[in-house]
């Protein structure tokens, strides 16, 4: 499936993006400098913010085309989203916050199975999320945004928000995902490690511009 974006975004502080880059690899990375714009890039694919110009597209669909007043909105993209920070509901346990995106996206029953067997979560399922550790937090976060069957996966710094000791075990899930599961991913990562093993197809980011 090909993504590709020709587009502009400019928030209102100031930072203005211009991003034109397509991909059709199973894996597809994002890497530069902080604050050159790469979660800014994730966020136009997944719908959470909307470009001033330009067109960004999915295989034969239009997600945007800002000339022909096209919006495909963020529920309708089925796109799934793991952010740095894993964004689980605390009160709930790690089964519920599974269910969270698997009731609203319809997926598949076998795809919850598969998730819960590939992040080897099965004995987590009816702990509280405030109790897990960070690394345990990571893979339910990851297995949350592929259980809704999305179409595509969007990884923001799967890494960063575990500690240096984790990263090599996360990472090693984060390949997993990637070979068990045929969804094809965007990954924004620092580490050239990750990049360089998954990576079919890599694009650099610098200043709010794209070159690959
Ligand atoms: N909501 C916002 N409003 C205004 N400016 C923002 C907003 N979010 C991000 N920015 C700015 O946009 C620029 C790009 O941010 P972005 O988060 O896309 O970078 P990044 O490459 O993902 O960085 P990092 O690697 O640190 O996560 C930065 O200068 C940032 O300060």
């Amino acid at each position: 499936m090909s993504l590709s974006l020709n587009c502009t975004f400019r928030y209102e502080q100031g930072f203005s993006l211009h991003a034109e880059l397509a991909s059709d690899a199973h894996v597809t990375a994002l890497c530069g400098a902080s604050g050159s714009g790469k979660t800014t890039i994730l966020m136009l694919i997944a719908g959470l913010l909307q470009p001033q110009s330009g067109v960004i597209r999915y295989g034969e669909t239009s997600w945007v085309d800002v000339a022909e007043k096209k919006f495909v909105p963020p529920h309708q993209r089925r796109v799934g989203v793991m952010f740095q920070e894993p964004r689980l509901f605390p009160h709930f346990n790690v089964q519920e916050n599974l269910n969270y995106g698997f009731q609203r996206r319809r997926g598949e029953a076998t795809q919850m199975a598969k998730a819960v067997e590939t992040l080897e979560i099965g004995d987590l399922l009816k702990r509280p999320v405030g109790s897990l550790s960070g690394g345990q937090k990571q893979r339910v976060a990851l297995a949350r945004a592929i259980v809704s069957s999305p179409e595509l996966l969007l990884l923001d710094e799967p890494l960063t928000s575990v500690e240096p000791s984790l990263q090599e075990r996360i990472a090693e899930y984060v390949k997993r995902v990637a070979k068990e599961f045929a969804t094809p991913i965007v990954l924004v990562s620092h580490s050239v490690e990750l990049v360089e093993q998954m990576a079919e197809r890599t694009f650099w980011v610098k200043d709010g511009s794209v070159s690959g």
